[in-house]
């Protein structure tokens, strides 16, 4: 065994400990916000929603993880937003949405996850989604299994186009090339027979659903490198594939991801879509 593996091992567990301990703490103020009111603003879209609860849970999430690994570095969504540059280096970062599914948040829809990514040498080491509203804690350390609370996650072994269940989300860009674009890529999964196209409000949520094997595919351009990393992990740990739009490997900053439970339906679901531009996290 190498000098300083094992070390390294338990240092990475740590962290994973710190990070199932600050979702659950952000989970218990979600659900307080959830039924109180809040203060909405739109940021790059009329349908890009932020609100204080979004930006007070980031900061004790951050401030957590700062006091106990002040060496790390963190990209998370409204530090972003607010101007932070978004770049993964080799060093350990952090990839934080504090709420994903702040539109459904905000009407109540109760499809609402904390997302808590970590990545070492650019490489993703682990990933922690918690349900706020149900209470469930998605997560995996690469290399240990997928679990949801205790139970293991297994991905979906379909690989039928005709028989899949294929959820995706709209997202925030609504210009008229974008929803043309995204209704045709829409309409041709329903003209393969497709079993049928979900959207529930939350990126990461549904990534943890595929994971699970509670449907068979997963795609989107428009998403976030915060909305992806922890729960491809996951994914990647239930057996799942997580994978480029052009079927190359997947580019976390690259805003597009095709994820399900096989190759041959990822490949499948790759071929059938028509790309939509967005740009990419670190060149914005
Ligand atoms: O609610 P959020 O974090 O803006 O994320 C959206 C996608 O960008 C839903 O997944
Ligand atoms: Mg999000
Ligand atoms: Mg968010």
């Amino acid at each position: 065994m190498e000098a300083g593996g094992p070390a390294v091992v338990s240092q990475w567990d740590e962290c994973f400990q710190a990070a199932v301990q600050v979702a659950q703490r952000a989970g218990q103020v979600i659900r307080k916000a959830f039924t109180e009111e809040k203060h909405v603003s739109t940021k790059t879209s009329a349908a890009d929603l932020v609100t204080e609860t979004d930006c007070l849970v980031e900061h004790l999430i951050i401030s957590e993880l700062r006091k106990q690994f002040p060496s790390h570095r963190f990209i998370s969504e409204e530090a972003t937003a607010a101007g932070a540059k978004c770049e993964l280096t080799s060093s350990p970062t952090w990839v934080i949405d504090p709420i994903d599914g702040t539109c459904n948040f905000v009407h109540g829809f109760p499809n609402v996850a904390v997302s808590i990514g970590f990545a070492v040498h650019q490489e993703l080491e682990f990933g922690v989604v918690h349900h706020c509203m149900e209470e469930r804690l998605y997560m995996a350390r690469r290399g240990r299994g997928a679990f949801c609370n205790t139970q293991r996650l297994c991905a979906s072994r379909e690989t039928d186009l005709s028989k899949a269940l294929i959820l995706t989300e709209i997202g925030s860009k609504r210009d008229p090339a974008t929803l043309k674009l995204l209704l045709s890529n829409m309409e041709q999964l329903l003209l393969a027979k497709a079993h049928g196209v979900r959207v529930i409000g939350s990126s990461t949520l549904a990534l943890c659903h595929l994971a699970a094997g509670a449907a068979d595919a997963y795609y989107q351009f428009g998403l976030h490198c915060w909305d992806l990393a922890a729960a491809t992990v996951i994914i990647r740990e239930a057996g799942g594939i997580v994978m480029d739009t052009t079927g190359g490997p997947l580019n976390l900053m690259a805003r597009r991801v095709v994820a399900a439970g096989t190759q041959k339906m990822a490949t499948l679901i790759a071929q059938a879509l028509q790309p939509i531009s967005c740009g990419q996290d670190d060149q914005a």
